[in-house]
């Protein structure tokens, strides 16, 4: 092929902690330049930006500017490394984790940004794994099983915290004024197409999975005035029109080819959520092709030609991953920040420097010291419950277990054992779409955990199943250059293109026929555990008390000073 011909498209890809851009050659998907831009705020949990008021329990907030920022600096960086001209640029597509979701004017300023609401924390965005709406999401499930409303069972018969209803209730019941200021109640994956493009979309994939649009429409008025009668209008403020993947959503206006320093008129494809868009790039995009993209949380994404009620997925929608196609979701909400977690609060010292001395991070010395062991050695079993269970038990207010510690017990031990307990939570979630009629015929593994090894082996004889691994270590930005290479014409369809452009390698990871059988004994320990502390009943009051404890005055503060020496003269 004649270099000079060559055509490409930019994906990017919004993250939890920072957001990606990839040129992406348009004939093969050879990915060509690549950059990462950090957001400044990063996830803001304790207080606003630049402001004393501080949040409360379970809350996670992000600022639009660092999403804009991306825009400025990834994307020209990425085409600056890419070594191309941008005037070979035909199209730009974007993914964002979802539900990201944001308050906003009609004219697509976010709320955070309007004279006067800086200091309002409802007036910014809620990022996905904010999940101080459990009480909105509990009353939602309640509410909506009396009426037996018929949309329940798309979503696994609960609505999740994370998600765009349970979300915008708590605007409403904890800040009136901007629930009223609110003109749009807009996914960040819709709200950075409007800035990329001067339009208004509102994408197939977020309004089904997110917030409750089956195809007919929205929950009824009836509804949402049960669980509170200013609630009614709120469909007003989401997407009446719903566009398709791999759609033409606008074309680069000029203030937005000002910050990419892309040609004005480039198509621009329908947003997208981060965990869909990457059976594209993994070309997974037919019926029983689990991708299971493995990063902070997982996201597992299957398109099925069947319709069927999975209990506890986050949703099947109809054209929600490939058009023509059922599209399915379930998830865990942590799997490496469990991990992230464990290295920053668990590990001593003398694992850090030996690491260092080792030139390994501590992920790396530790997965090395767990890999040594065999299957129950440890003598642990663990929930991976510590970000809640979004599937298959829907309940953001559950929390994490660690059973079998002893005095012995090392942090390598703990390690190995959180690994296991998030393929076990993989296995739940598999073994539920099986048990559903809903075959999963291959399991292919994206994200930033591929990079391990032994995690990825964990993975395979948990589940007794081959891996396959995606070709591309920026799944979900290759899976937007893939979208936007469709809008742009380049292809007739997003199966078309992912065949072209996509990549993934089959059976990379073997089961092992002497550690699956063990880990059978251990999943059962699993099952047992996960069954006993399902309802709550235990986690939720601790949880209480937590929040009780932390936010009250009643316990006279707290006790300082060091106790005096016993027998110490005095
Ligand atoms: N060697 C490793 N083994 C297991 N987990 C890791 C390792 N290195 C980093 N992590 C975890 O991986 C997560 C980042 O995954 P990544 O896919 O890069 O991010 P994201 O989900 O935000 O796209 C972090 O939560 C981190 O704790
Ligand atoms: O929930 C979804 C997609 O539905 C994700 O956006 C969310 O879990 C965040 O994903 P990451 O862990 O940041 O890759």
């Amino acid at each position: 092929m004649n270099a000079n011909n060559d055509r490409y498209v930019v994906g990017v890809d919004f993250g939890t902690l920072s957001g990606r851009a990839v040129v992406v050659r348009v004939s093969d998907g050879a990915e060509v330049g690549t950059a990462v831009h950090e957001y400044a705020h990063r996830v803001i949990e304790e207080r606003l930006p630049g402001s004393a008021v501080r949040l409360g329990p379970d809350w996670a907030l992000q600022s639009p500017e660092d999403w804009r920022q991306v825009l400025r600096v990834a994307v020209p960086g990425a085409v600056a490394a890419a070594g191309i001209s941008p005037s070979k640029v035909i199209g730009l597509g974007t993914d964002f984790t979802a539900c990201t979701v944001l308050p906003a004017t009609a004219d697509g300023t976010p709320l955070c940004e309007v004279d006067g609401l800086a200091e309002r924390p409802h007036a910014w965005p809620k990022l996905w794994k904010h999940h101080a709406a459990q009480p909105h999401a509990d009353r939602i499930n309640a509410v909506a099983a009396r009426r037996k409303e018929t949309w329940l069972s798309r979503y696994g018969g609960k609505i999740s915290a994370e998600w765009a209803f349970a979300k915008g209730l708590q605007v409403l019941e904890e800040d009136p004024e901007v629930y009223g200021r609110a003109e749009r109640w807009i996914e960040a994956a819709d709200w950075i197409v409007w800035q990329l493009t001067g339009v208004e979309t509102r994408n197939v994939c977020a309004a089904g999975y997110k917030a409750i649009h089956t195809g007919g429409g929205y929950p009824s008025a009836e509804f949402l005035a049960e669980l509170n009668p200013a609630f009614t209008g709120f469909t007003a403020k989401l997407g009446q029109e719903l566009s398709p993947l791999g759609g033409l959503a606008g074309r680069l206006d000029a203030r937005a080819a000002a910050w990419t320093g892309l040609p004005e008129g480039i198509a621009i494809s329908v947003g997208n959520v981060d965990a869909h868009v990457t059976a594209a790039a993994a070309d997974a995009v037919r019926p029983g092709q689990m991708v299971a993209i493995m990063g902070t949380s997982t996201c597992h994404i299957m398109p099925s030609d069947a319709l069927a009620e999975v209990p506890g997925m986050c949703g099947v929608v109809r054209d929600g991953i490939v058009p023509g196609l059922w599209g399915y979701e379930a998830g865990q909400s942590g799997v490496g920040d469990i991990f992230g977690w464990f290295v920053e609060t668990s590990v001593p010292g003398s694992y850090e420097r030996e690491a260092e001395r080792r030139g390994l991070t501590v992920h790396e010395h530790l997965t090395e010291l767990a890999a040594a062991q065999r299957v129950g050695q440890h003598g642990l079993v663990a929930l991976d419950w510590h970000n809640g269970n979004r599937s298959v038990l829907v309940d953001h207010d559950l929390s994490a277990v660690i059973v079998g510690q002893t005095l012995a017990t090392r942090p390598e031990d703990t390690y190995r054992a959180l690994i296991e307990a998030t393929a076990f939570g993989a296995r739940v979630i598999v073994e539920t779409f099986e048990d559903s009629g809903v075959p999963v015929t291959e399991f292919v593994a994206a994200g930033g955990l591929i990079k391990n090894r032994f995690l990825m082996q964990v993975y395979a004889d948990v589940l007794r199943r081959p891996i396959s691994v995606i070709g591309s270590e920026q799944g979900c930005a290759l899976g937007s250059a893939i979208h936007a290479a469709v809008a742009a014409g380049a292809y007739p369809d997003i199966t078309a293109a992912s065949a072209a452009m996509g990549r993934r390698a089959e059976a990379v990871h073997l089961p092992d026929a002497g550690r699956a059988d063990a880990y059978d004994r251990l999943y059962a320990d699993y099952r047992r555990l996960h069954d006993h502390f399902a309802d709550g009943e235990m986690l939720h009051g601790l949880r209480a008390l937590r929040n009780e404890a932390s936010t009250s005055k009643e316990q006279g503060g707290r006790v300082t000073g060091l106790p005096r020496v016993m027998g110490a003269a005095g």
